[in-house]
């Protein structure tokens, strides 16, 4: 009950907050409409008794005001409903934001690999309409609740046992709580597998993964996969289904009992002449309203508790959001050994960037994916790193761009923990093109523009950006040009090849001027030759020059060895541990693994 009261309190203030007046106005409406109810049965007393003596002008008058009433009751209802309907889109709206908040609120990514936080956001993105008939919800109990109150005393009047009739709709309430945690559970209980499920789907239909399907014939493998979980899933929630409609039904019995004893009361009462029609009237008709009114207030109760389970998974994401950054089981940061004063990131870098005995496990996993790795980046150089699949390049990158936190060990950026730069503000100085860059399927100009979103409006820093990465012919092959929408996902842009979402990807990383670090996780992975090369020569020229301006890094992650040779320094990353690192002709002549895995493709490709 507690958590009824306090989701209806929260849905109150937040529909206080999208919109006060409307709200007001809705309560105003509701109210009177709800009172109507029971006055009606009354008018309904007084024509049946006025009918029967043959109180002509007073019967009409009576049922012309029963008439005037019914009609206001619909009336009102009507107009309220236009109300709390806005109220509660705008209350849906605002913690639609929340969750966004929780998702993308923090600067690093851990929260995003723990499954129960997946599942967590899976179930509250599903729910969250709900939310929207919630203002409704709390405005019809309380509704219900003024409008059962005055049935009761009109009830009491003709007899105090008949008090007794809305008592007996309680344990049909209870019960049909109880009936809904039985859902709630099943529901919880196979999150996971509703997930699997839907991934299967999505993938048997994404134009990502359709033309492997397809090819592969996957579609009745994936289809029976889909089957056999989806039976799965649905066993768990029919077994829960029918216990609850079981639970459910039981007490609705007790309430049908009480419903008979009252009417046999009455009517026993009409016998002995203490009771003329018109109260058989009445409590037939109050009746009937209280059991409308128990079973109305029982489907609201159990719509509230589905949104105080939606609040308390919001409060969840909320909690695991303050909890990130606190240092994991093995890390050796703690609090105690960080400057309490979070120190401002440099304007320019002037050492450079320092690793200190990285080691680094993801969150929910047990396997040391980097190891004791211990690197000096100078400031103004490009550092390639290479290393065969699963090395862990990706992962320190990830690293460097303060997604992650090391699970022991530091990162220094000019003799400061990462940990005490302010993380936003660090990611503010990191320019980045991942290996599995986004298709953000905007118009073109918010597309390269979202790499610098202060600026993304800026046309001449898009078009310059557009320059700098070699991206015009694209531009020029959008119908729109940096206005035209680009991929399918909504609407009818233009879709691009992967070398051309990958060239676009380089744009948005030319949008931040001056970083002080570059990272490109294999950013010529989808172009041709000749792009890879002119990418490469572009970026060799400009972070020699950002490295002169601003001390700036830029590193970069490649398997061709023709671009990992112009680098100032290689680091070769072998089962997440440095292998050696070095220039190219340091590393050919020292005979190692660079020297190996060089010497293997230029075999292979002259
Ligand atoms: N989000 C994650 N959660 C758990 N493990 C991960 C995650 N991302 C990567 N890994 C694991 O970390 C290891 C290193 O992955 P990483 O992507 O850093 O390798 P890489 O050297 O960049 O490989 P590639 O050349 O194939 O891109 C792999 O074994 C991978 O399975």
């Amino acid at each position: 009950m507690r958590r009824i009261v306090l989701s209806a309190v929260f849905v109150l203030r937040l529909a206080a907050a999208a919109d006060r007046a409307r709200l007001l106005r809705a309560v105003g409406l509701m109210t009177v409409g709800y009172l109507a109810t029971p006055v009606i049965a009354l008018g309904l007393r007084e024509f049946t008794d006025a009918a029967l003596a043959r109180r002509l002008e007073a019967a009409t008058w009576v049922i012309a005001g029963v008439a005037v009433l019914l009609v206001l009751e619909l009336m009102l209802g009507h107009f309220a409903h236009l109300s709390y309907f806005e109220v509660g889109e705008l209350a849906e709206t605002t913690l639609n934001e929340e969750l966004v908040r929780h998702v993308n609120g923090s600067p690093g990514m851990e929260r995003l690999d723990d499954p129960g936080f997946a599942d967590n956001v899976n179930l509250v993105r599903e729910e969250l309409g709900n939310t929207r008939t919630a203002v409704e919800s709390v405005l019809q109990l309380g509704g219900l609740a003024l409008q059962t109150g005055l049935t009761t005393v009109v009830l009491v009047t003709l007899d105090p046992w008949l008090a007794l009739l809305p008592l007996a709709a309680l344990p049909s309430v209870l019960v049909g709580r109880w009936a809904q945690n039985l859902l709630e559970s099943a529901k919880e209980a196979s999150a996971e597998n509703t997930r699997r499920t839907r991934h299967l789907l999505a993938l048997a239909t994404a134009p990502a993964s359709i033309k492997e399907i397809r090819l592969f014939h996957a579609e009745a493998a994936l289809l029976r996969e889909q089957d056999a979980n989806w039976s799965r899933t649905s066993a768990v929630l029919r077994r829960a289904h029918l216990r609850a409609a079981a639970l459910r039904a039981a007490g609705q019995l007790v309430f049908a009992l009480a419903y008979g004893g009252a009417i046999t009361l009455v009517l026993w009462q009409a016998e002995q002449g203490r009771a003329g029609v018109g109260d058989v009237i009445l409590v037939i008709t109050l009746a009937v309203q209280v059991s409308v009114q128990v079973a109305g207030a029982a489907t609201l109760l159990t719509g509230l508790q589905g949104v105080g389970r939606t609040l308390d998974r919001l409060t969840s994401l909320r909690d695991h959001g303050s909890r990130e950054g606190e240092p994991r089981e093995g890390g050796r940061a703690t609090p105690a050994q960080r400057s309490p004063v979070p120190r401002a990131v440099p304007a320019a870098l002037r050492e450079g960037i320092r690793l200190e005995n990285v080691s680094f496990v993801y969150p929910g996993t047990g396997r040391v994916v980097l190891e004791d790795v211990t690197l000096t980046i100078p400031a103004g150089g490009s550092v390639a790193l290479v290393g065969e699949n699963g090395a862990g390049k990706s992962t320190l990158v990830k690293l460097l761009c303060g997604l992650y936190r090391p699970t022991s060990g530091r990162i220094l950026v000019d003799g400061t923990d990462l940990r005490d730069l302010p993380a936003g503000e660090w990611q503010a100085r990191v320019a980045s093109l991942f290996q599995d860059f986004a298709r953000f399927e905007l118009l073109l100009r918010e597309n390269v523009g979202v790499g610098d979103v202060a600026r993304m409006e800026d046309e001449q820093a898009v078009l310059k950006a557009v320059e700098l990465s070699r991206a015009g012919r694209i531009v020029a092959s959008v119908p729109g040009g940096l206005s035209g929408l680009l991929g399918h996902g909504y609407g009818q842009g233009t879709e691009l090849s992967m070398g051309q979402w990958q060239t676009l990807g380089l744009a948005r990383s030319h949008m931040r001027e001056d970083p002080l670090l570059l990272v490109l996780d294999e950013p010529a992975a989808a172009l041709d030759a000749a792009a890879e090369h002119a990418v490469f020569e572009r970026y060799a020229t400009l972070s020699a020059e950002t490295g002169r301006r601003s001390g700036g890094i830029t590193l970069f992650v490649s398997h061709r060895f023709s671009t990992v040779r112009m680098a100032d320094m290689i680091v070769v990353l072998d089962q997440g541990r440095v292998a050696e690192s070095g220039d190219h002709r340091a590393l050919v002549t020292r005979r190692g693994l660079y020297a190996e895995l060089y010497e293997l493709q230029e075999r292979i490709y002259h």
